[in-house]
């Protein structure tokens, strides 16, 4: 398939020919001067040495025996043979023109034989050679460093030059009848749902989309494959609707079910809340919604994909959300599933998904699509397989394109892990301040950096405390805040797990844990809860830190700090959705605070407020505190 261009880097070698001839020139001349400036000391030296010691040295010299010369053959030369001309001594411009990297070892070994073995040989020609001089090798080398010049970051264009796409999700939004193009029924749905514009991200992508899949499920105008499109927006700025409202409209008037719709995400919950949209939106209409996640057995989830029949296997899905796993379990298990009829292939969280790579579920997915079962018929009324040019022959038979949907609130700008996807001539949608890199470099920022949009309404605090004060801190942030919801992150599930035991023990705040040390069963029920309100402080692993929309989140507290900056914008982003307001704390240590620092400054956090949390506020709480951690000790002690 034909990608970007990836020319991710101008180092000298792009400097230009011009450039490249005016440096080697330069050292050229360089290395001569420094040569004939040895050459000056050399005689001066020679000039005020005695005349015995040159004679001594000079009489040692002759007793060593001569070397017998060699052609460059390596054959001996014929005593009647002309005299080749010498080599020239290390003075002479041709070596000068040569020496233009520092020599290698064995290299300046060579130099120094071919030098002494030229002052040993008579020659016309300098008369310094000729008075038998000291021989002495010149080492080359030595050069002052010269500093590496700065790689520049080279984009390619669509990277570089993305669709602008508006921040606010409160401002200019786009009223519904606005983007007459979508359905009635998928209008009036979203007017039942309370939704009575799109957010920016909505208003820029659903035309787009709609207007590529207006041919239905084959190419478009002139035999043309629709573009890939990536998407980049904050947190609860409604990216999944962005996509949910073209797939089901493109599928609306579909004949025969076949599976048309995948959409990728990297955790169970995370599908399991995008199926629920897609349920919205499809109810009412002929289109089938399958979730494939291991949350099933296999069977039950291949009960829910095909059917088999007298003539082989009927498809029951026409758009099926599934884990990265799981589908690739489909792909090989489930007889009758195919991906043969897929038109759109939608990853969300996108970033992460290729961090996910190394299970090589893209490749799969892809062979599946393009599968070839039994010889190609020509005669077929449409036609599936990769990209190739479009000539008048390809597009006799109508094509069936794939095309693939990225989205994530960090989706990565590095070209190299982005063409892993094998996007087709992409389009990006963005909100980002900046781009980290420019199209030839010209305006280029930083190679890593690359700035974050966060939501507008979420305010960011850090609390600087030690160690053993940190659950407290926790307790005095949800205790003097009286936010109904608040999610509490946490590195590891062990430190999750001892943070909800210790608070658990506190009590006076109905908490939960959640984290892969529950089955998945319980975990949906445990947010079913702190959903309902009937959990108020839920602590969390990273397995709610991306996509997960619970309502009314307005307290996100990371009592462990991110690693990352991706890690804090998708953590911080579970509150302040859809134009809401929203505060995250973090708290720090004092040798983690420099470095957290200068990592939000890096992802364009607009501003960071320090939270000083003073010991007297803590004081009132020790006591039960400390009762609470003899409770736990003595908890653990019996499990032991
Ligand atoms: N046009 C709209 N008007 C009002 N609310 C909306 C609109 N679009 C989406 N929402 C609501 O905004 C919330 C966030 O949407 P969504 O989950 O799609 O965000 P997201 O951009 O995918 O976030 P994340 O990056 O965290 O996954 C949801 O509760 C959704 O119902």
């Amino acid at each position: 398939m034909a990608l970007f261009h990836v020319a991710r880097y101008s180092g000298p070698e792009e400097a230009g020919p011009a450039q490249a001839e005016t440096d080697t020139d330069g050292r050229a001349r360089k290395l001569l001067e420094r040569l004939q400036s040895r050459a000056r000391e050399r005689q001066q030296q020679r000039r005020s040495a005695p005349s015995q010691a040159i004679a001594e040295a000079a009489g040692k010299r002759r007793r060593r025996p001569r070397r017998r010369r060699r052609g460059s053959s390596g054959e001996p030369e014929s005593p009647g043979a002309p005299r080749r001309k010498r080599p020239k001594a290390a003075g002479s411009g041709a070596d000068a023109g040569r020496g233009d990297e520092a020599p290698e070892e064995g290299a300046v070994h060579a130099k120094a034989e071919t030098v002494e073995e030229a002052s040993e040989t008579p020659r016309e020609g300098p008369p310094e050679a000729a008075s038998g001089a000291p021989a002495r090798a010149l080492l080359l080398g030595g050069f002052e460093r010269r500093r590496a010049p700065k790689v520049q970051p080279l984009l390619p264009t669509w990277l570089a030059k993305p669709r602008r796409v508006g921040k606010s999700v409160t401002e200019h939004l786009v009223p519904i009848q606005d983007i007459p193009e979508v359905h009635p029924d998928l209008q009036r749905k979203l007017q039942a749902q309370g939704i009575s514009s799109y957010f920016p991200v909505q208003a820029a992508v659903i035309p787009t989309l709609l207007q590529s899949a207006a041919g239905g499920f084959l190419v478009g105008r002139g035999g043309f494959w629709p573009r890939d499109l990536c998407v980049s927006a904050p947190t609860g700025s409604g990216k999944t609707l962005a996509f949910v409202i073209p797939v089901v409209q493109a599928l609306l008037h579909r004949v025969v079910c076949h599976v048309r719709a995948l959409v990728v995400l990297p955790t169970k919950e995370l599908a399991q809340q995008v199926c629920r949209v897609f349920h919205i939106y499809t109810a009412a209409t002929p289109l089938h919604v399958a979730l494939v996640t291991g949350q099933k057995a296999l069977a039950k989830e291949q009960e829910s994909l095909v059917q088999r029949t007298a003539n082989g296997y009927r498809c029951l899905a026409d758009i099926v959300v599934a884990t990265p796993g799981r589908l690739v379990d489909h792909i090989d298990q489930t007889p009758g599933f195919s991906l043969q009829q897929l038109r759109f292939l939608v990853v969300d969280e996108a970033d992460r998904m290729v961090d996910s790579m190394h299970q090589s579920w893209l490749p799969r997915v892809v062979a599946a699509v393009f599968r070839c079962e039994g010889p190609a018929d020509p005669c077929a009324l449409f036609q599936r397989g990769p990209l190739r040019a479009v000539t008048a022959a390809s597009t006799c038979a109508p094509q069936m394109p794939l095309q693939k949907l990225l989205f994530s609130a960090t989706l990565t700008q590095n070209p190299e892990k982005l063409q892993q996807l094998g996007l087709y001539q992409p389009q990006l949608f963005s909100t980002g301040l900046e781009s980290k890199g420019s199209e030839g470099g010209v305006d280029a920022a930083e190679d890593t950096g690359g700035k974050y949009a966060f939501p507008e309404g979420l305010a960011h605090h850090y609390v600087p405390c030690k160690l053993s004060a940190k659950p407290l801190a926790v307790l005095h942030l949800v205790l003097t805040t009286q936010f109904s919801r608040v999610l509490c992150f946490t590195n590891s599930r062990e430190n999750s797990h001892r943070l909800f035991l210790l608070i658990q023990a506190f009590g006076g705040v109905s908490v939960a844990e959640f984290s892969s040390r529950h089955a998945p069963s319980q975990r949906k029920k445990i947010l079913k809860q702190f959903e309902q309100g009937k959990v108020r402080l839920l602590i969390s692993t990273d397995a709610t830190a991306r996509g997960i929309d619970v309502q009314g989140v307005e307290l996100v507290v990371n009592y462990d700090a991110p690693q990352y900056a991706r890690t804090y914008v998708h953590r911080v982003g579970r509150t302040a959705r859809a134009g809401r307001a929203g505060r995250a704390f973090t708290l720090l240590l004092r040798v983690q605070e420099q470095k957290f620092l200068r990592m939000l400054a890096g992802a364009g956090v607009p501003e960071l407020r320090r939270h000083e949390v003073p010991g007297e506020l803590l004081q009132p709480l020790v006591p039960r505190y400390e009762a609470a951690l003899a409770q736990l000790e003595r908890t653990v002690r019996v499990r032991a």
